[in-house]
């Protein structure tokens, strides 16, 4: 693996008596692109959440760029160190939602522009021209001026795509990007991922249920059930040869609710 750009050790997290995540072990290489499958409630979500620090850790150790991203006990759980210091890792990864989470009421550039002049002293001129570019990346030069309810879901989550990119993370994060789509919606920002994916070399983590996606997007896979890894390894294997019984079901059952995978 290149570089750990990601690292964790032992990561627990539980929601009261819940255990959703159970002492988890593992790294994610600069520019590696990881997909993380598995059943509903296995715990692929609350990762990403714990990564973007929305969710604080119940134990273990979480290094991002070799710095630790929780590292103060409050009560029974791990929080960041202070504001500045949650400020700083922050600005190191980005996150896109399943339900897009744009501001209603700002247009489509200032929905793009707004963070980087607020939070990271960008100048108007050049967060502008910067969201222009991001904007023309994901096919939405044209709808710059237009307000988030004119646009189709696919283009919301193409806008919150290139939001998430205007604070130039080193890492991306995207749960669930296409579920709240219509189908017919799907395609065009997969597409768009598929180009980050290609063209960057940013380091990317997704949680999907469209295993052909998956498939075609990932380096490797990490195949979740209940709060562990079952199993990981490059697409080719994990589709095509899986090892564990458990992967095995999972990737049937999909197969019979009519994915391709
Ligand atoms: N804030 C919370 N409070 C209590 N329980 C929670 C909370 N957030 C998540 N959970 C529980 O943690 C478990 C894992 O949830 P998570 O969303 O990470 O799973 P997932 O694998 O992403 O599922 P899905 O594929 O359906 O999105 C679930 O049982 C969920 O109900």
């Amino acid at each position: 693996m290149a570089q750990p750009l990601i690292q964790l050790e032992h990561v627990t997290k539980r929601f009261g008596d819940l255990t959703v995540l159970d002492d988890l072990n593992f790294e994610v290489g600069a520019g590696e692109k990881l997909a993380l499958i598995g059943p509903s409630g296995s715990g692929k979500t609350t990762i990403l959440r714990i990564l973007m620090t929305l969710d604080d850790l119940s134990g273990g150790h979480i290094l991002v760029d070799g710095e630790q991203l929780f590292h103060m006990p409050r009560g029974e759980t791990l929080v960041p160190a202070d504001e500045k210091h949650l400020h700083r890792m922050r600005a190191k990864i980005g996150m896109v939602f399943q339900h897009f989470n744009l501001f209603p009421h700002k247009c489509v550039l200032d929905n793009v522009t707004l963070a980087p002049i607020l939070t990271q002293g960008v100048t108007p001129d050049a967060a502008n021209k910067r969201a222009m570019e991001l904007l023309d990346m994901v096919g939405m030069a044209e709808k710059a001026t237009a307000m988030p309810s004119q646009l189709s879901g696919g283009q919301k989550q193409r806008v919150a795509i290139a939001r998430a990119l205007a604070l130039q993370p080193k890492i991306m994060l995207f749960d669930e990007v296409t579920s709240a789509l219509d189908p017919e919606l799907v395609e065009e920002v997969l597409a768009v991922m598929h180009l980050l994916a290609r063209e960057t070399d940013m380091t990317m983590l997704l949680v999907t249920h469209e295993m052909s996606f998956a498939h075609d997007f990932a380096d490797r896979i990490l195949f979740f059930d209940r709060g562990k890894i079952v199993e990981s390894g490059p697409p080719s294997e994990i589709f095509v040869n899986p090892q564990e019984e458990r992967t095995k079901a999972f990737l049937k059952k999909v197969v019979a609710a009519g994915q391709r995978v």
